[in-house]
């Protein structure tokens, strides 16, 4: 093991009751908003290819012109509590809002610079009536922060000259200033998510960013903090020098989900998602793949099967409000969750090998097994395989709880589930109810028991 003074700092998932809490989320919503929401990929009748949330970073719209959105920021059909209910009805129990994104526009009143709503013709704090209405819906709120602000003097890709250190010093104290100011103004967040801490001026700080970390856990005990924000004092990010992980869940896993447990480590993690391909911020043209809600309930429950958290990208437009599309995905999502949301909330990896009709979940401390299928086979039969010992108690579906289902033991630990689904056309989960085995003659059941 390599001797590190600013590597990780605890080895092994977090036990506490607040990253329990945050383990068992199992869906969350992302919501990316900010000025890029009023150009939304598009300047001057022309179409910016990229993620409408970097259109500052296209030559064909000049800086000072996307610089001076923030007096066109009047986002007159914002509702926070419109929002909130999105995600509740959509079964999210934990929500990731843009606090400032790379342009450095604040959607907060901060006392650090003048680029925030509070100079804006909107001129009110966003932040708060978000925090606010997400937590009364019943929803964790965490932050996402972005390290690297594009609208700041002191701001440096690298730090070449003794110029470009005095500015970046001046960067990291406004950098401190401006996360000690978020958690001092909305206690209730439970988490910062960092991003924009890719380049080589806020690699090389791993001392300070160590301590920054520091004084914000001990600011807010229990704050849930991922392995984007700093790197260790070799520049290694994610993983310090001895492939420990930094922070409290791995933040690797954006617009890409793991395929097997093994490509996770054993950490927490979180995937987070654009519902077209690559678009964060508000986009008119939502051009190519937009992603279906049966694809988006397959990637959480594939994300909650290998022990992670799904977080699903809404870009609100620049008045405020919430495209239809977003809307009636959300809805989907949420009509499935109401009825399947025992097998995502508070479930884990199973164990159990990957069978080809879906991914199995199991409850945390509860010997129940759920089987989402999304594949039907052409049998009826539906194989799982369990762990040495371990016998099926009762198995039915979770739609009809009262429809027990036939269930055979085809080899030794390997059993055959019968089931007929409701709907062909929507995925649906067979719960198993296991128990110890007790002896090796047991080993068919019939529908009657
Ligand atoms: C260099 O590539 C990227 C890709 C995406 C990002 C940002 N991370 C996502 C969560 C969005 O905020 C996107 O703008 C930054 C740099």
């Amino acid at each position: 093991k390599i001797k590190l003074k600013h590597g990780s700092h605890r080895e092994g998932k977090r036990t506490d009751a607040i990253m329990q809490k945050w383990r068992g989320n199992g869906l969350g919503q992302f919501i990316h908003w900010g000025l890029y929401a009023i150009p939304g990929g598009e300047w001057n009748g022309k179409q910016y290819n990229g993620a409408a949330e970097w259109i500052r970073s296209w030559n064909e719209m000049p800086k000072p012109a996307y610089d001076s959105l923030i007096y066109k920021f009047n986002p007159v059909n914002f509702n926070a509590d419109q929002w909130a209910a999105i995600a509740k009805d959509m079964g999210a129990r934990y929500v990731t809002i843009t606090t400032k994104h790379h342009d450095g526009f604040c959607l907060w009143p901060s006392k650090y610079t003048s680029y925030t709503v509070a100079n804006s013709p909107w001129k009110k704090d966003i932040m708060k009536p978000l925090v606010d209405a997400y937590d009364k819906a019943g929803i964790d709120v965490i932050l996402y922060f972005s390290i690297m602000d594009w609208n700041h003097p002191g701001w440096r890709y690298d730090i070449k000259t003794r110029a470009d250190s005095i500015a970046f010093e001046g960067f990291k104290k406004f950098t401190r200033n401006q996360l000690i100011e978020l958690l001092t103004m909305y206690p209730k967040a439970k988490g910062l998510w960092f991003d924009g801490t890719w380049d080589k001026s806020w690699i090389k700080q791993a001392k300070f960013a160590d301590e920054l970390e520091a004084e914000m856990r001990k600011l807010r005990p229990g704050l849930i903090i991922g392995s984007r924000f700093r790197a260790d004092e070799y520049g290694k990010r994610h993983f310090d020098s001895n492939n420990v992980l930094m922070g409290d869940y791995e933040q690797g896993w954006e617009r890409k989900l793991p395929n097997t447990i093994a490509d996770v480590h054993g950490n927490d993690w979180d995937c987070v998602m654009t519902i077209p391909e690559n678009q964060w911020g508000y986009n008119k043209a939502w051009k190519g793949h937009i992603k279906t809600s049966t694809e988006l309930i397959e990637m959480t429950a594939k994300a909650v099967s290998l022990g992670g958290n799904f977080v699903l990208n809404f870009g609100p437009k620049g008045d405020g409000s919430i495209r239809d599309q977003e809307k009636r995905l959300a809805l989907e999502i949420g009509d499935w969750m109401k009825v399947n949301n025992e097998a995502i909330y508070n479930c884990g990896y199973s164990g159990l090998e990957k069978q080809d009709w879906g991914y199995s979940t199991k409850k945390t401390r509860i010997d129940k097994i759920y089987m989402v299928v999304f594949n039907i086979p052409v049998s009826g039969a539906y194989r799982v395989k369990l762990p040495a010992k371990t016998a099926i108690a009762k198995s039915y579906l979770l739609a009809d709880q009262n429809q027990v289902l036939k269930v055979e033991e085809v080899h030794t630990n390997e059993y055959f589930v019968y089931a007929n689904p409701a709907s062909q056309s929507k995925p649906f989960v067979i719960v198993l109810e296991t128990k110890k085995k007790e002896r090796s003659g047991e080993n068919n059941y019939d529908k009657a028991k």
